[in-house]
């Protein structure tokens, strides 16, 4: 049997095209190539299964091995093999029924595994790397001759006898010079290790020695001996394809480790497992993350079929899920695509509608069934709680009643529970819910005090996604505002009808005004005296929560550019009742009278981080002088 012929490509010659377009890419063809053999012993097992074959199964498996000498990689399979008809179906006439419309859609192709298995290339990727590829093959089928086909990397194959003695195929590449870094332990180990780690049927790549104990020498001291066996690379059942039922957490987390070797343990996972209306099978992790953003991202493996593909799971994953860890296979995923059809693919759409749903009802799960453990959890889990509601419409639809609210003495809050602690106390004049928060509460101790005395709860935002979530959560509950603690006065927070009355004249006020104004030459402060309970600090610098917000939006680069370009404003309040201003209306003198509004503005500034520099310095000497 000798046989030449030309591969049925309209095109003069695929390959140079293969090889240029999909440089980059290239360690794929080990994937795809493992990926065909293990079909092969698959496909196999189910016809043996349907009692389309009668043989001996034996123990199916895939090898890898390389020759340094010859430059040589081989794929080998137990499978079911190809018969030279087989071949001349399956590989010549390329998968892809339309050479033309590869040839125009390969120009928009941005990696090789577009172009790869969307036109059925997979075989043809070896041609990444090996100058002639060889395929030496035994069919299942009984009376079935060896076949062997060749191809130098030209649209020309041969076909000849092969010289197989047992069913399966060997893929023989000669790799050439650009690609001899492949032919390498190491190399292809790793390549091995990223995409076959979990594939279902061992996958042996040369061997190993391993010692084991082997009894006592005569001194009685332990002795070991060598055993060689297989090295198998991977595990054929990873724990996403059993069922929950089989696995203990001691499973759950063992793969976790296995997966990240050097994160701490998660806290807890979600076990995914559907089969109507797609395919989808994973177990997420929820890891312990506080402020890392970034860091932690491209966690989530993505799978087909037990093959590696990719961890970059954007829009198949929730963004805010994005922070998960673990690992997702499904069949149904179009892995193969660009990014906009990704998109647009209505099972994508599905699986993360299912993933949001999954990890809602599973935090709903724990906070019901334990609510002590949710919110030992929840400094971790805060962070992707909060991300959710306030990015996904559906999921805070869930979280509302899951979300937590923390205050500055650690006690935890829904938010109708919360809405019902603070309603008869912070409810303004005009019946608005008044939420008080802070975001530094080492800085705005003496603000948190201040209205903590006046019966307040202070609410503890400091998280990196507090910004957002307190927007949120104005848009979301009804008549409800939120401010910082330093907004305003403890007394103006919450604009109440019982306003402590002044006891100064209009002409006391424009007097004490007038010291203020020429003692504070500060620029940006903007002096105003208002009737305060007496207890209250003298003086106050707040700055107005609007024109904050605005700025701060502005900083993140979120349109507010014309705040953003507007000096830092700040409100100095003098607290016209309090005992410290009839002293300054009390001293006719000028000078003494500018010294004791320095000294209690210096202090407003001190308690807020605000003062330094020289002023500190000037504050400091006043000070001395005083006692
Ligand atoms: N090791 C093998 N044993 C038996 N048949 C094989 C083997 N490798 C390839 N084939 C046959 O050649 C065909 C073409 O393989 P190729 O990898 O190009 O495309 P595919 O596997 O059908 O699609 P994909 O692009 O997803 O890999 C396969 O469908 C299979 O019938």
């Amino acid at each position: 049997m000798q046989e030449k012929g030309t591969i049925s490509i309209h095109t003069e010659n695929i390959f140079p095209i293969i090889k240029k377009f999909l440089y980059s890419d290239n360690e794929i063809f080990l994937r795809e190539l493992v990926s065909n053999a293990v079909d092969a012993t698959q496909k196999i097992k189910r016809l043996s299964s349907l009692g389309q074959y009668n043989g001996e199964l034996g123990e199916l498996q895939v090898e890898v091995a390389f020759d340094e000498a010859a430059k040589t990689i081989t794929i080998s399979d137990n499978g079911l093999g190809m018969t030279a008809d087989e071949i001349k179906k399956y590989i010549n006439q390329i998968a892809f029924s339309g050479a033309t419309e590869f040839m125009e859609k390969f120009k928009e192709a941005k990696d090789a595994n577009e172009i790869i298995g969307r036109f059925g290339l997979g075989f043809y990727s070896a041609f990444m790397v090996a100058d002639k590829v060889e395929i030496n093959t035994l069919s299942y089928q009984e009376g079935a001759e060896p076949a062997r086909w060749t191809c130098d990397g030209s649209t020309e194959f041969e076909i000849s006898e092969g010289s197989r003695t047992t069913r399966g195929t060997d893929i023989i590449l000669y790799v050439n010079k650009d690609s001899e870094e492949f032919v390498d332990k190491q190399k292809l180990q790793g390549i091995l290790d990223k995409y076959a780690k979990f594939l279902p049927v061992p996958i042996k790549f040369g061997e190993r020695t391993d010692s084991v104990p082997d009894g006592e020498d005569e001194e009685g001291k332990p002795k070991y001996m060598q055993v060689v066996s297989d090295n198998i690379i991977n595990e054929t059942t990873p724990i996403w394809t059993k069922s929950p039922s089989e696995l203990k957490d001691e499973d759950y987390l063992q793969f976790y480790k296995e997966l990240y070797p050097f994160s701490e343990d998660p806290l807890f996972w979600i076990h995914l497992n559907v089969d109507y209306p797609f395919n989808l099978t994973g177990v997420l992790y929820f890891p312990k993350v506080k402020n890392d953003f970034d860091f932690q991202r491209n966690k989530i493996k993505l799978f087909s079929r037990q093959v590696f593909i990719t961890d970059e799971v954007k829009d198949i994953v929730p963004e805010f899920l994005m922070l998960l860890h673990g690992v997702i296979d499904s069949p149904d995923i179009p892995l193969n695509v660009s990014r906009s059809f990704l998109q647009a693919d209505s099972n994508v759409k599905k699986i993360n509608t299912y993933i949001t749903k999954k990890v809602a009802d599973k935090l709903s799960e724990i906070f019901k069934a334990d609510r002590k453990a949710y919110e030992e959890k929840w400094s971790d889990i805060g962070l992707f709680v909060k991300y959710g509601y306030v990015s996904d419409e559906k999921f805070a639809e869930k979280a509302k009643d899951f979300v937590l609210l923390t205050n500055t003495v650690k006690e935890n809050y829904t938010l109708t529970e919360y809405k019902e602690k603070v309603e008869a106390v912070q409810t303004d004049k005009d019946g608005q819910l008044v939420y008080i928060y802070t975001n530094e509460p080492e800085k705005q101790d003496s603000f948190i005090q201040s209205a903590t005395k006046k019966g307040y709860d202070v609410l503890v935002m400091n998280s990196p996604i507090d910004n957002h979530f307190v927007g949120h959560l104005e848009q979301k509950l009804e008549k409800t505002s939120l401010k910082r603690v330093d907004a305003d006065v403890a007394d103006k927070l919450i604009k109440k009808d019982d306003a402590p009355a002044t006891v100064l004249t209009d002409e006391q006020v424009t007097q004490v005004k007038a010291v203020f104004e020429k003692a504070i030459t500060k620029p940006g402060f903007k002096v105003e005296l208002e009737s305060l309970n007496p207890e209250e600090l003298p003086v106050t610098v707040t700055m107005d929560e609007f024109m904050r917000r605005m700025k701060e939006m502005a900083q993140m680069g979120g349109g507010m550019g014309f705040y953003g370009n507007m000096p830092d404003s700040y409100k100095v309040v003098v607290n016209g009742n309090h005992k410290l201003i009839n002293r300054i209306l009390e001293t006719g003198d000028e000078a003494a009278q500018s010294q004791l509004a320095k000294q209690a503005f210096d202090l407003a500034l001190l308690s807020q981080g605000l003062l330094t520099g020289a002023e500190l310095t000037e504050f400091v000497n006043r000070s001395v002088s005083l006692i």
